[in-house]
């Protein structure tokens, strides 16, 4: 009879032992299971993160030229215009327009167009500040923000803008190319809109095609 005691003894005590590990297991598994929930959370976060950087950088940015478009150019543009204003620095707007580039497409075709506009790209960007903002604003259409830059110094940089061009021509199959541009400059003056001072720039850079194109135009 006590030995029958002792055996049920011994069976609950199984029992709970076995219970007891049986809950200690699963609290372990869901502890498990939330940890890899929480760590696949956290890597499609970063995922879904970097494709919508990629997306905004696109959306800025022109898909030919890989400069920035005219809506990265506006977000820019107005950081550096409140930032200027913000420390009373100049600040300077180029507009340049390529001269006669319906020519290029018509006579060479629409892919020696495109290589021109990225031939112009490089030699513009290899020639400004890394601090100034360059984008395409149109077909051949560019403009330039120099900030902490007066207008003076803005018509130098844009005189050796067009000296570079000028020595890197277009190889275009057997024919080399000498690409000109017009430009208009402006400076930002105190009761300035970033449209007004844009518009400003581009009335210099008409002027300066009334003018015989390849020149600039300071407003
Ligand atoms: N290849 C190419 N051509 C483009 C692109 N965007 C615009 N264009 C062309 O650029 C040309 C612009 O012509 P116009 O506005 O007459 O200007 P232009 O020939 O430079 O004349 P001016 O401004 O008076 O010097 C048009 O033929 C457009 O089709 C592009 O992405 N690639």
């Amino acid at each position: 009879m006590r030995a029958i005691i002792q055996a049920d003894i011994v069976c609950d005590k199984a029992r709970l032992f076995a219970k007891s590990a049986e809950q200690a297991a699963k609290t372990e598994c869901d502890a498990t299971i939330r940890d890899l929930s929480l760590r696949l959370a956290h890597s499609r976060i970063i995922e879904l993160e970097e494709k919508l950087a990629q997306m905004s950088r696109l959306a800025h940015e022109d898909q030919l030229t890989g400069i920035l478009n005219r809506r990265g150019c506006d977000s820019a543009f107005t950081r550096e215009l409140s930032r200027c204003r913000r420390s009373n620095a100049p600040l300077s707007l180029a507009a340049l327009d390529i001269d006669d580039f319906k020519r290029i497409n018509d006579e060479y075709g629409h892919a020696a167009g495109d290589a021109a506009l990225v031939h112009f790209t490089k030699i513009i960007s290899a020639n400004i500040r890394t601090s100034d903002i360059f984008a395409r604003t149109g077909g051949e259409e560019f403009l330039i923000v120099l900030p902490d830059t007066r207008i003076e110094h803005a018509a130098l940089t844009v005189a050796r803008l067009q000296k570079a061009m000028s020595l890197a021509r277009l190889q275009t199959g057997q024919t080399s190319l000498e690409l000109t541009f017009s430009v208009g400059i402006a400076r930002l003056q105190p009761c300035d809109t970033a449209e007004g001072l844009i518009e400003r720039a581009d009335f210099g850079t008409r002027t300066a095609k009334k003018n015989g194109k390849n020149c600039m135009v300071c407003t």
